[in-house]
Formats: C-alpha cells, structure tokens, sequence
C-alpha cells in the first residue's frame, strides 16, 4: 500500500500542520522545507510507497513552482498549496497536472486537503462512468478523474454505460452529457434511476449552450447534481468528490444500522431483510440454528463485563470463520442465529455438532486468564417459507438443549410435519 505523503512546506509551522492531517489520514509524512530536501527525502523511499505529495507554490530555494514541477515530473500526484487566492498563481497552479490547489487561507480549506487526502485511497476503489460523444469533454473529464485515482470509464451511448454498470458494481457516479446518439441525457437519467436509487448511484448532468432550463431538467429526471460545461476545474473535482461521499455516507450508515456493534457480525435486523427480502424464495433443504452461551452471565459476573465481550467476539469470530457461506447474524445478547440454505437437516446438525466442539475446546484469551466455554445448539429444517416458524422451532429444539444439561445440539426431529400443508402462525 502506498503509504507515504511527501510535503515539501514553507517552514516547519506548515509542515507540522499538514503533518498532522497526514497522520490523521492514517498515512505517514515524509516532511521538507525546501527543495533541495524535498529531493534528498523523496530519494530515500521507493517512488512507488508514495501516495501523493502536497507542495507549496514557493518555497526559498524554488519561488515559482518548481518543487510542483519536481513533484509533477516524479510520477506523484501532486496537491499544491499557495499562502491565499492569488488568481494569478492560482492559473499558473493549474496550468500544471496538479490533483487540486489548496489556498491556505481558513481552515475550511485544511478540512477540504484532510478529506482529499483520505479520498485519494478510497478513489482507486471507486469506479466513475463518464458518458458523452465529445472527445475533449470526455477525455478532459476522464484525464481530472484519474488525477483524483478514480477508475474513470469512457462511454460514447446511454447503452454502453447501461453495459459498464452491470459489469461494474464499483462504480458510484455516472456523468452524463445530454446531447447522446442513442437517447438525450435526461431519458438516460430517468432510465437510470429506475434500476439505482439516488441512495445507490450519483448522477451528474453535465451540458453546455445557454439554456437556463437544463439544469432543472436534469435534477427533476433524477440526477443529484448538473454542471454547465465549460466547467472550472476545481468546481467539477468539489462536485465529483461531495456526490462520491453522499453514497459512501448512505453505504456507511446503511452498514452501521446492520452490524452488530460488538461482535462485527450483522445483526437481527439485517438477518430478517436477508432472508424476507434477499432470499424471497427459502430452499427447498434448509436449516436455521440458534447458538446460545451457556452460563453466560456468570461469566460476567466472574470476570467482567469486559471479559463477557471478548468472549462474544471470540464466539463470533469462529462462527464467521465456520459458516463463511451461510447467513449468520448476533441475534442479540449472547444468542447467534444461522440460517444454512441448501443444506439438509442431517448435514446441518452434523455441521453443527462440529462447531459445538469447537467452541469448546476453545481457549479464550482474558487479559489475566485463559478460559473455555460452551454453547448449546436448537436446530430446524422445517420445510417453510416462513422464517418465523423455523425460528420457533429451532428455538423450541434449543430449550430442550439447555434442560438437558447444555453443550449439546438437539435436532427437529427428520419426520417433522410439512409445515406449508399445516396452519401458519
Ligand atoms: N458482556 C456482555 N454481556 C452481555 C451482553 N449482552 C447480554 N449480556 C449478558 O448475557 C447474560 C445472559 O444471561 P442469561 O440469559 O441468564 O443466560 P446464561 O447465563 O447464559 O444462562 P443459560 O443461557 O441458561 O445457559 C446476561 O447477564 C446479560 O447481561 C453483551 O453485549 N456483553
């Protein structure tokens, strides 16, 4: 992974301020106050460990620029920084294949450096559909994007770039022209938001001319955001970025919503959406089973809360370890859920009895002790669509584990009734 920022700064004040949003960003700084050292420290690292590099336009030893030349002609992805909005140095920054151009000015603009930083990882992971038969817009937009690491794609009709995002689920923002062979723009955009929510995939109308409608056109048939070309560079760049992170924030939440904060595992909520909306149809072969900690609280109560937490995640790790194929979940407490589709109940139980000797010969690490836990196992194969019903009845079958002394799997029994002839719940 590329590790390294090179920051070649005017003085250390400077240098220790971006340092700062370099670490924060997870990265490692490599610090200089002049050219000359710039060299010296980027020649003692491999050119390949740096991530990018973030000069200022003067520096005493190089007043015009030239350490964003050395930067530049080094392969680097360079972010210029200037002391203010000098709209003079600002054009000769651009003129250069910089990244973006910070003016130092407020510390809304170190916020901004900090977020393109942590952006410039991320983007090599983010695919950006760009969509418009004018070669210089589309290879202008394409060239900005991989400045930025995005995985740009180049489509020339709304079909093509129908055919790039069903090969490529990386892809977060599509930026489209309205002039299309195929179809105008705001239909593609209308056709787009019936299979990608706005949640799902960002869209940017893109269009020149001088009609003031355009614009409304194309949020209103479903893109989040519209850019008249000619556009300015560093708008396009704060536009792609904020559309980026507005589907990564809505991913991120979405994520936060169905794991479970402890363990890592998803949790009940998630588990229910994957099996009523997921797998709408339930197999035919099917097995759910509830893992429950035995004893549980007196593990707290002879260790600690904290020793009960490690000892849920330990549980929780082997269970993602041994069922990476199955749909598992923290069904709350200390209590797993496991549904194993297209498994029979005779191979789930055997699956299961395995795991139970797992967990118990496992030695749990506690930070003054080791200790060893066991759990017991309700399993069922009901053949039902409903997934309440295979819950009850795994659960009626993990009482009878527990009453009959714990550290055990207990199976429905293989004649149980077919269950879609019977009442349901
Ligand atoms: N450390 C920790 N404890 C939890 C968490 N969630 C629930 N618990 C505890 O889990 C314990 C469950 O206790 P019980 O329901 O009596 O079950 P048990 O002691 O395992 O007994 P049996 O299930 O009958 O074998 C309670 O003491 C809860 O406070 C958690 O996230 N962390």
């Amino acid at each position: 992974m590329q590790q390294h920022v090179l920051i070649i700064e005017n003085g250390e004040g400077n240098l220790e301020l971006i340092a700062k949003l370099v670490r924060r960003a997870g990265l490692t700084p490599v610090g200089a106050t002049s050219l000359i050292e710039g060299k010296a420290r980027f020649s003692q690292n491999m050119p390949e460990t740096f991530l990018c590099a973030i000069v200022a336009y003067s520096l005493p030893d190089a007043p015009k620029g030239e350490a964003i030349d050395f930067a530049v002609e080094s392969f680097i992805p360079t972010i210029a920084t200037t002391e203010s909005l000098d709209n003079t140095i600002r054009d000769k920054v651009l003129e250069r294949d910089v990244v973006d151009y910070i003016p130092k000015e407020n510390s809304q603009n170190y916020d901004y450096l900090n977020r393109l930083i942590s952006r410039l990882e991320k983007n090599k992971s983010t695919g950006v559909v760009v969509v418009s038969t004018n070669r210089v817009l589309r290879t202008r937009t394409v060239s900005l994007l991989q400045r930025h690491n995005f995985i740009a794609f180049e489509c020339l009709t709304a079909t093509d770039a129908m055919q790039c995002l069903s090969e490529n689920k990386n892809v977060r923002l599509v930026i489209t022209d309205n002039t299309l062979p195929d179809m105008t723009g705001t239909h593609f955009v209308a056709g787009l938001r019936k299979a990608f929510s706005k949640e799902q995939l960002s869209i940017m109308g893109i269009a020149g001319g001088k009609g003031m409608l355009m614009s409304a056109h194309f949020i209103k048939s479903g893109a989040n955001d519209f850019l008249r070309v000619p556009y300015c560079h560093e708008e396009f760049l704060c536009r792609v970025m904020q559309n980026v992170e507005y589907i990564e924030s809505v991913e991120e939440i979405r994520r936060v919503a169905n794991t479970d904060y402890l363990t890592g595992l998803p949790n009940r909520r998630h588990f229910f959406y994957m099996l009523t909306v997921q797998h709408q149809n339930l197999s035919e072969d099917h097995a759910l089973a509830l893992i429950d900690l035995d004893f549980f609280k007196s593990i707290n109560d002879t260790y600690g809360h904290d020793a009960g937490d490690i000892v849920l995640k330990a549980v929780a790790a082997l269970i993602e370890f041994y069922f990476p194929d199955e749909i598992i979940s923290r069904f709350g407490g200390e209590e797993f859920c496991i549904y194993m589709p297209s498994t029979s109940l005779t191979e789930a139980c055997e699956r299961l009895e395995d795991f139970r000797k797992v967990v118990e010969a496992e030695v749990i690490q506690l930070p003054k002790t080791n200790i060893k836990v066991t759990c017991s196992i309700g399993v069922s194969g009901a053949h039902t669509q409903r997934v309440d019903k295979l819950l009850s009845l795994a659960d009626k079958q993990l009482y009878a584990a527990k009453n009959s002394g714990r550290n055990q799997v207990k199976c429905e029994p293989p004649d149980a009734p077919n269950l879609e002839q019977g009442t349901l719940l």
